[in-house]
């Protein structure tokens, strides 16, 4: 887990990314993840003007180069994409492999639009677009959901990545100083609980000076819902070692993903025709 500070120079959020994803592979990592909106403040304006093109941008480009050269796979935490005709901006998060390709590509797909009265408002959807689709990725050990952020409130998106093979989510996300402290581990515990899978979320460092505090706390949660590892909000590097044998001796003692009654249940919107 890279918890960096992130400034408002992309430059400096590239060098020091490259600093502590080598620093982690030194010690032996097969696996980094970086932090939602790690090359930019997660500001709308911010967000908008440093979006790039993907692949083809500055930042792709560099995270593909660290990736193949400490032979690591890399989960890029996120970053503004620029597609060419849109005025808005999608949030993005590019996978990589040992090798440095891209293996993935998620753009979040809900967008935090809320109003906290006398402490946070804030409408992703002025600057950002919302994806529409799940990303998993294929690795030597597992397969990987990847989410962002306020995606992981939404327990549909975690059950249809349990649903699909999945053994591991990663949510790389950047919660509020105001919503952290009493939902983080909550949500993070319920994704892992309830799809059993082992469930990371990397966030950003605190940075008292940012327009948006964020809550820090990177954590690693088990299928069983125990947090494995978890950080305080100062910068930093954390290592997780993961059992992914835990993973199926956790869903074979209680099986809730077989016991789900898909043919009973599924989730509609009602029109207000058929509203009661
Ligand atoms: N920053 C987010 O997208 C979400 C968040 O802070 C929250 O859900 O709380």
């Amino acid at each position: 887990m890279v918890q960096m500070k992130v400034t408002k120079d992309k430059m400096t959020n590239l060098i020091q990314a490259e600093q502590m994803i080598k620093r982690l592979a030194d010690q032996g990592a097969d696996m980094v993840s970086l932090p939602e909106s790690f090359n930019c403040p997660y500001t709308g304006r911010s967000f908008q003007a440093n979006s790039e093109m993907i692949p083809d941008g500055l930042t792709t480009k560099t995270l593909s180069r660290i990736a193949k050269e400490n032979e690591v796979y890399l989960i890029g935490g996120s970053y503004p994409e620029k597609v060419i005709g849109q005025k808005k901006v999608y949030n993005t998060c590019v996978s990589f492999d040992r090798k440095g390709e891209v293996i993935g590509k998620y753009r979040k797909m809900h967008l935090f639009d809320v109003d906290i009265p006398g402490k946070y408002t804030f409408k992703e959807s002025d600057r950002i677009l919302g994806g529409n689709e799940l990303c998993i990725i294929d690795t030597e050990f597992c397969k990987i959901g990847i989410a962002i952020c306020y995606d992981v409130r939404f327990a549909e998106l975690g059950q249809m990545y349990a649903e699909r093979g999945c053994d591991m989510i990663v949510y790389p996300g950047t919660f509020t100083i105001f919503t952290g402290p009493s939902h983080w581990d909550l949500v993070l515990k319920g994704r892992a609980m309830e799809t059993e899978c082992y469930v990371a979320a990397i966030s950003p460092a605190r940075n008292e000076q940012s327009k948006f505090v964020c809550y820090a706390h990177s954590s690693v949660v088990s299928p069983w819902g125990d947090i494995v590892k978890q950080m305080d909000e100062k910068p930093g590097t954390s290592i997780c070692e993961i059992d992914l044998n835990y993973v199926q001796e956790v869903r074979s003692k209680l099986p809730v993903l077989k016991h789900r009654r898909n043919d009973v249940y599924k989730i509609i919107k009602l029109n207000n025709s058929n509203k009661k």
